[in-house]
């Protein structure tokens, strides 16, 4: 029988520490995982008045000074990291009406002459000046801290919905645990009255697991579903929204979804909507087509319980299975980001934009 979906389920993280309950948010999290590819967290493991303090921040970072944010472009960085300005980034040949901030978990960088481009990805974040926002830098980290702890806990709790041993997974994050995990602050203006509604256009996201944090009450948080259909994510205060990258996906051999997602902007008259992505990723040296979970026999046969799906509007990453995350996730960064490329990477510069400098990037 077909499970499309029409609304994205809610699971209780506080089920979890109840032995009595935990079955439940596990059966729960099996259906979400297969079948839909999204669902709400509440009560996360996320101090409140951590959450309430980087909300409250998101738009203080956007009324920076225009000189304050420049400073930190992200053009600065050969780890992709910091400011990029309004309309800077294509969606299926769109603009995605948004400005952002990229931080990161901290990391000091590895690479060394002789190793692989891709290990220039990661490194030390660009923060804003501490003088003219006091206190974002350590609130920001302390709650990245947290959010990374939780998106380890997760995955445990995706190992044990799926039925095989947490341990399966350490393959995927073989420099223990000491990872660099992405998070952007995402400000979506209210569009001329003649502009497109477009947000961000329709998309997968790269890695494992998304913990998203919608940073204001506006609705405009779009989830495809099997048949097609966009359903609406709107915020629940206090609550993270959660789905899974096409990394995930492919590790699982399908069963977690990735499912299609986009924003609409704010309509008009209404405020800025503002969001905070956390992208939790993997060892960069892992080839997901060398690493691919096994299941058993009865867990796989849920996947065709799905039934017929419909082609959704996002286009697919190809290169996942064959290519080390690292440089997957490298490309991705070029082809968004091209100015950022041509400074830092540019012979992968002239191999994606041989005719030179587009104007924007290319989401996907
Ligand atoms: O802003 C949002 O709510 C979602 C953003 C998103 O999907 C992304 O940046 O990958
Ligand atoms: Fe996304």
């Amino acid at each position: 029988m077909a499970s499309n979906f029409a609304s994205v389920p809610i699971l209780d993280y506080s089920l979890v520490s109840d032995p009595e309950r935990k079955p439940e948010f596990i059966k729960q999290l099996r259906h979400a995982l297969i079948d839909v590819g999204f669902l709400y967290l509440s009560n996360p493991p996320v101090a409140r008045e951590d959450i309430d303090a980087v909300i409250d921040y998101a738009p203080r970072l956007f009324d920076l000074p225009q000189e304050a944010k420049e400073k930190i472009r992200m053009v600065n960085s050969p780890h992709f990291f910091g400011y990029s300005r309004f309309g800077a980034e294509l969606t299926k040949g769109k603009t995605d009406q948004r400005e952002q901030f990229d931080f990161a978990t901290p990391y000091e960088n590895q690479w060394k002459p002789g190793d692989p481009e891709y290990l220039k990805l990661w490194g030390s974040p660009q923060w804003p000046d501490e003088d003219l926002l006091p206190g974002f830098k350590e609130t920001f980290l302390r709650y990245l801290a947290q959010v990374e702890k939780l998106s380890f806990n997760f995955i445990e709790l995706l190992a044990e919905a799926f039925q095989i041993p947490v341990s399966s997974l350490d393959p995927f994050f073989n420099e223990g645990r000491h990872l660099q995990h992405r998070a952007k602050v995402v400000k979506y203006p209210v569009p001329p009255d003649d502009s497109s509604d477009q947000g961000v256009g329709p998309h997968f996201d790269g890695g494992f697991l998304t913990f998203l944090l919608q940073a204001s009450p506006h609705r405009g948080l779009q989830v495809q579903n099997l048949r097609g259909e966009w359903i609406d994510a709107p915020p629940i205060p206090g609550s993270f929204v959660i789905n899974i990258g096409k990394a995930l996906e492919t590790a699982t051999q399908g069963l977690a979804r990735a499912t299609s997602h986009r924003v609409l902007s704010p309509e008009p008259g209404s405020t800025p909507r503002y969001s905070i992505p956390f992208f939790q990723n993997i060892s960069q040296n892992v080839r997901i087509g060398d690493s691919v979970l096994q299941f058993s026999p009865d867990i796989l046969k849920l996947k065709e319980s799905r039934g017929e799906e419909v082609a959704p509007d996002s286009v697919n990453y190809a290169e996942y299975g064959l290519l080390p995350s690292g440089e997957v996730a490298l490309i991705g960064r070029v082809k968004s980001h091209p100015d950022v490329a041509q400074r830092h990477y540019p012979d992968l510069f002239k191999q994606f934009f041989p005719d030179g400098l587009p104007a924007q990037g290319f989401a996907y």
